[in-house]
């Protein structure tokens, strides 16, 4: 799903990112580790093309689109659609006078999902027009996304500020499998979340890999929250992966001594 060769990220000559190595498979969970500053988002960012000022070369290919070379046609049809970015506080990226429900039909209307193959033509006998095919179909997409992240349909009837935190969370998750995204990008995705809502956020991601082999690149500084959801770790310090592997070597034997570092700073 994501194949990263030599990446390097450089902004007025200064390498801010450079990552020798990062595959992601089906159903598999890679998290990015390291204090602020040691360029997590940029790599994550590099790989859907959403660094504009910055110089970059190497290989990137997600969902077999070859990133640095693709055309801005090419990268909008795998954004959002195939690759989903889910972002530290979802709530501020929401219309706030817009219900879920509509905000969601639009974002999938938006991207061509639900639509009927061949649209019916109008009736000529004076009947009222039947809907279009594919509404219900739609109407449909957006429950099963919903309930797939543990929210109650009901919850496309509220508007933005009338939900929490960890919902609008689970939303903007729920809003990538509606659109049938095949990879989530996550920036620190229970950062601004209490504890318990983290963990309900972590099992909803969890799930959605193992049932629908959704593959996931967490960024987080946060090594409790990957140590419950990562497989393998990539450890990153001043631009530089300093260490990667199995996220159980990782955290218990670490071997790089940031990596011990970050362990010893956790509560
Ligand atoms: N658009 C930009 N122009 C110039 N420098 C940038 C730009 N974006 C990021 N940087 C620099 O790149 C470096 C890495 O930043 P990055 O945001 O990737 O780190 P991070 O590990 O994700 O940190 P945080 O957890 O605080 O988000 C920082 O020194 C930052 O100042």
């Amino acid at each position: 799903m994501i194949e990263v060769r030599d990446l390097r990220v450089r902004y007025g000559g200064r390498v801010v990112a450079d990552v020798p190595e990062l595959d992601v498979r089906e159903g598999e969970c890679v998290a990015i580790v390291g204090e602020s500053g040691s360029g997590k988002s940029t790599t994550l960012m590099s790989l859907l093309g959403l660094t504009p000022d910055a110089e970059i070369s190497g290989h990137v290919r997600v969902c077999g689109v070859d990133v640095l070379t693709a055309s801005p046609r090419r990268l909008r049809e795998i954004r959002g659609a195939r690759v989903a970015l889910v972002m530290q506080s979802p709530q501020a990226a929401l219309s706030p006078a817009t219900r879920l429900g509509v905000l969601m039909r639009r974002a999938l209307k938006l991207h061509g999902i639900g639509r009927p193959a061949h649209p019916r033509p109008g009736p000529k006998d004076g009947t009222p027009p039947q809907p279009a095919p594919g509404k219900g179909r739609l109407e449909e997409i957006m429950g099963e996304a919903v309930e797939a992240v543990m929210l109650d349909r009901e919850i496309l009837r509220r508007y933005p500020h009338e939900i929490s935190g960890g919902q609008a969370q689970r939303f903007a998750i729920a809003l990538a499998i509606a659109l049938g995204a095949e990879v989530i990008l996550a920036d620190e995705p229970t950062s601004a979340l209490d504890v318990t809502v983290q963990a309900e956020v972590v099992g909803v991601l969890r799930r959605l890999r193992e049932e629908r082999g959704l593959a996931l690149l967490l960024v987080s500084h946060d090594l409790a929250l990957v140590s419950t959801i990562a497989d393998r770790v990539l450890v990153m310090k001043d631009g530089a992966v300093v260490e990667s592997g199995p996220a159980a070597r990782v955290l218990a034997e670490p071997s790089h001594p940031y990596t011990r570092e970050l362990l010893e700073a956790l509560p």
